[in-house]
């Protein structure tokens, strides 16, 4: 019997040790719509982000388009159409571009043809195919890591600050490809400390603070920005410390 449609998280716990990262936390990642996940540095997103794709411990359980994934390693998960463009994008530098999407195609078990397949997405990335991954700019270095993540045609993609540290333009470009993959039916998960470049692509989302959700909103981005705002304590006063308060994370 299927169950909901996407990824679905359901009571999940991290822990590292005796502190806990991630503390009960249930939440979907519906098809066709690009979810945010908005928290101060720290609050325990990579962690959920991680244990949604396998790659951390966690308590809880996990389901992709109602299959139970829940004691699946991150291998299987994967090839079940899990994807994710992890923090830091963990690329191998001394690779070169093609290099690493072969890794990623033998990991997937996916024909060798695949990645000539997926560098057609980024006419950018696919003139640098032969260049090592760790000279390529942090843009061109985002588009491996999403082209990366779109090889085996995932069903969901789990992004975790796309777009920190990119310029504007490379940015855009990159809302324009998770909008266009929602429209085709994918379940986008977008976490992030901020996400006002981004914030035209978002659909619904969840406010974490501290490991725990504090707030679910699926109106679009105005409104989770406003519950957000006010997790953190910030008034809309347009005061000049207020943006320093955002990305230092947590009310004074
Ligand atoms: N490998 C680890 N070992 C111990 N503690 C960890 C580890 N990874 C994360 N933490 C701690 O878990 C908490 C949540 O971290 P996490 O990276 O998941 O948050 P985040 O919201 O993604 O923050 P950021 O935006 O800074 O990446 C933090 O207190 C962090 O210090």
């Amino acid at each position: 019997m299927k169950g909901p449609g996407g990824l679905t998280l359901q009571s999940i716990e991290v822990r590292y040790g005796r502190a806990v990262a991630v503390s009960d936390v249930s939440m979907t990642v519906p098809p066709g719509k690009v979810t945010a996940l908005v928290g101060p540095n720290g609050a325990g997103k990579s962690s959920l982000v991680l244990a949604a794709f396998g790659s951390v411990r966690a308590r809880g359980r996990v389901s992709l388009d109602g299959v139970d994934l829940t004691r699946a390693a991150a291998s299987r998960r994967g090839r079940a159409g899990v994807a994710v463009v992890p923090q830091g994008r963990q690329l191998f530098p001394k690779l070169t571009v093609r290099d690493n999407l072969l890794v990623a195609a033998e990991q997937l078990r996916l024909p060798r043809g695949a990645v000539d397949a997926a560098l057609a997405r980024f006419p950018i990335l696919a003139q640098r195919r032969s260049s090592l991954a760790g000279v390529l700019s942090g843009g061109e270095q985002q588009m491996l890591a999403v082209t990366r993540a779109l090889m085996g045609r995932p069903r969901v993609l789990l992004l975790d600050e796309l777009a920190t540290g990119l310029a504007p333009k490379i940015v855009q470009m990159l809302a324009t490809t998770v909008q266009d993959l929602a429209a085709g039916g994918m379940a986008i998960l977008l976490a992030a400390p901020e996400l006002t470049v981004l914030g035209h692509a978002v659909d619904r989302g969840y406010v974490l603070v501290r490991g725990s959700v504090t707030a679910t909103v699926e109106n679009g981005f105005g409104p989770l920005q406003a519950r957000y705002e006010q997790a953190l304590g910030i008034q809309r006063s347009g005061s000049a410390a207020e943006p320093a308060r955002l990305e230092q994370g947590l009310p004074g």
